[in-house]
């Protein structure tokens, strides 16, 4: 698997330090108030289960899964849900959990859905702004690193559903795009 990795962009160590920056800051923000971490499959799972764990208030989390219609990797911005929340959210602050934001088509939608639930508010972390593609209004409230108009791998993000279990985030090579 590491063979088709061009260069490490953002190395474990690197990204466990900023998880830990993150959860913090959320800390302070959200004192007193319920929260609902809202994991969005598949890839915010490695993320969202380190970020839970630096949070240190009580928290509820759930998953949503969305697929959007396009193009192979072209995202039209019309979003399906596949799986959706189990309960009600008009009692609870959502915070989205994001791997990364690229045109900010998914997740301007899944604001508007989420807010015409009536929660008592819709916030979102991401681990990765690559805002250079961004084709939608959107702006993550917390934001671990902003990356380069690169496709990345690992830490949960997948080409063709490998190399989500690499514990960096990095850059293929060109072969790999060509053996699959
Ligand atoms: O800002 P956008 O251009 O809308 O792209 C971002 C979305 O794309 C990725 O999900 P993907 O559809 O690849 O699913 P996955 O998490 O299951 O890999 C990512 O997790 C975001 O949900
Ligand atoms: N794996 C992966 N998925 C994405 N979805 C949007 N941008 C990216 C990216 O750079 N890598």
């Amino acid at each position: 698997m590491e063979e088709y990795i061009d260069r490490v962009l953002i190395s474990k160590e690197e990204l466990g330090k900023r998880v830990v920056e993150l959860g913090a800051e959320i800390t302070r923000d959200y004192e007193g108030k319920k929260i609902l971490v809202l994991g969005i499959l598949k890839g915010a799972v490695p993320f969202m289960a380190d970020l839970i764990r630096e949070i240190k208030l009580p928290l509820a989390y759930d998953f949503m899964a969305l697929s959007s219609y396009g193009v192979s990797t072209q995202s039209s911005g019309v979003v399906r849900i596949l799986k959706d929340l189990e309960r009600s959210v008009e009692d609870v602050h959502i915070l989205i959990a994001e791997d990364i934001v690229d045109t900010g088509l998914t997740l301007k939608y899944l604001k508007e859905n989420l807010r015409a639930r009536n929660p008592l508010s819709v916030k979102v972390v991401t681990l990765l702004d690559k805002a250079a593609r961004r084709k939608a209004d959107v702006t993550p409230d917390y934001n671990g690193f902003s990356i380069p108009d690169e496709f990345v791998v690992g830490y949960g993000l997948d080409f063709n559903e490998e190399y989500r279990n690499l514990p960096y985030i990095g850059v293929l090579k060109q072969e790999a795009y060509e053996i699959n």
